[in-house]
């Protein structure tokens, strides 16, 4: 029974198909689209796979985008299944005041992150690091408890605000240094380091409030790009929200074994 799971971000479609919808499935074909060319997914990417059995997603770029998104899945038979934040799912609870209102996405990550400590049976506080359009750093209780976690703007946010608020500034790339010495690299670099002092403040208060060192897990397109300037090392999890979506699937099934299928 494959599973077809969609991650539809705030910049680009992320999807995979796995063999079931169960923790540890195998990968078989994924890809990634900007969200200008998702109406032509059901002639491009997916014309060639075999149907999916069943859908999960999770979608924060609103619901024009998810609508487009379930007119491509009409090829196939099956009803999408979008994931919400709730109280509790696959292992976390959830701290925020109005659980429903955290980003599906954040919540998923964190099930993937949870969900891969539950897997190797250790039980330590964690850090969930999402570096993508936005950032978010969340932390998470070693019982399973999302505490609370942090939203700023990605890289690319930062430097554009800086270009259209400033009068003199243009933003070229430049290179991550201690003591940048140009415009470029003094952007780069400031956009950099407010991430990772901002990371690095999370894991502060975290280890404060459990008296643990916490585990610390790093995904999203940008973060291959911020892991070399942590201070503390990062594992880089680039299937975090995928894992989170194939727990949640995989949990969904158990609670409802014989779900009847659309028509
Ligand atoms: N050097 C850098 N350091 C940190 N972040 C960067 C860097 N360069 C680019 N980025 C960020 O990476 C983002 C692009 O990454 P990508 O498109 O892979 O994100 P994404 O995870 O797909 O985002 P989303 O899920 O929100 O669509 C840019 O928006 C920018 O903020
Ligand atoms: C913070 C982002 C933009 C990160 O992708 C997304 O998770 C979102 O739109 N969240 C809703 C607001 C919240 O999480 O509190
Ligand atoms: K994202």
């Amino acid at each position: 029974m494959t599973l077809l799971a969609i991650d539809i971000g705030n910049t680009r479609l992320k999807w995979a198909m796995y063999s079931e919808p169960r923790w540890g499935a195998r990968l078989l074909a994924q890809g990634v689209e900007f969200l200008d060319h998702i109406d032509r997914l059901s002639e491009s990417h997916w014309a060639g796979l075999p149907a999916p059995r069943m859908m999960v997603g999770c979608a924060v770029a609103g619901e024009a985008v998810r609508r487009r998104v379930d007119e491509q899945l009409e090829m196939w038979d099956l009803e999408p299944h979008w994931v919400h934040s709730s109280q509790q799912a696959a292992g976390l609870i959830n701290g925020y005041d109005h659980p429903g209102r955290l980003g599906a996405d954040r919540w998923v990550a964190m099930i993937g992150a949870r969900n891969r400590q539950l897997a190797r049976q250790v039980s330590k506080p964690i850090i969930v690091v999402m570096v993508g359009t936005a950032v978010t750093v969340e932390a998470i209780d070693a019982s399973g408890h999302f505490l609370g976690g942090l939203i700023l703007p990605g890289h690319g946010i930062m430097l554009r605000a800086l270009e259209s608020g400033t009068a003199g500034l243009h933003v070229p790339t430049g290179e991550v240094r201690q003591f940048p010495t140009n415009t470029s690299d003094a952007l780069t670099s400031g956009g950099t380091y407010a991430i990772a002092g901002a990371v690095e403040r999370m894991i502060g208060h975290l280890q404060a409030h459990t008296g643990e060192e916490p585990v610390r897990i790093m995904t999203g397109g940008a973060a291959w790009k911020m892991a070399p300037s942590m201070t503390r090392p990062f594992e880089l999890v680039e299937s975090l929200i995928f894992d989170g979506l194939l727990a949640i699937a995989e949990e969904r099934l158990e609670r409802q074994p014989e779900a009847p299928r659309a028509a």
